[in-house]
């Protein structure tokens, strides 16, 4: 009902406000856009769930996340692609998992500064109600 549609408005300001944020952090400009497949050929061999800052944003306008935790979960999908992908002892592998690690404690680092957990309480509540 009305409140629900209230709180899940809140919620996508929420995750918006995170992502946009990041996208702005120049260290972690190599996970603003999808992989250019162009540049990666064998990206989709090894990656099977590749994802993104931008389909972040545009899962969050399409209403794709009723919880913070389920946001999470294709955020985490960023980091772990990347150290999946770059393994090696290359020194551009280690530098691109620095940045994949910074993205990840960066974004839980927000999440428990910046999240009520009644409000995530309350989005568990909705998306078992449905
Ligand atoms: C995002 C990511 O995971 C990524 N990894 C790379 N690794 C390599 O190129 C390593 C792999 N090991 C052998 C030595 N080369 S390039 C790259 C990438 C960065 C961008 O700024 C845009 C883009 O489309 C892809």
């Amino acid at each position: 009902e009305e409140q629900e549609e209230d709180v899940l408005r809140e919620l996508r300001l929420f995750l918006r406000n995170i992502t946009e944020r990041l996208s702005l952090d120049r260290r972690f400009k190599a996970f603003t856009k999808p992989v250019d497949i162009e540049e990666v050929p064998d990206y989709l061999m090894v990656i099977k769930k590749p994802m993104d800052l931008s389909t972040l944003l545009t899962n969050i306008d399409e209403h794709k996340y009723v919880t913070v935790s389920e946001f999470m979960a294709d955020a985490d999908l960023i980091w772990k692609n990347t150290l999946e992908y770059n393994p090696d002892s290359d020194p551009m592998d280690r530098n691109i998992r620095h940045r994949a690690c910074a993205l990840k404690d960066t974004v839980r680092a927000i999440i428990r500064d910046e999240l009520d957990e009644d409000f995530e309480r309350v989005c568990e509540e909705i998306r078992e109600s449905r």
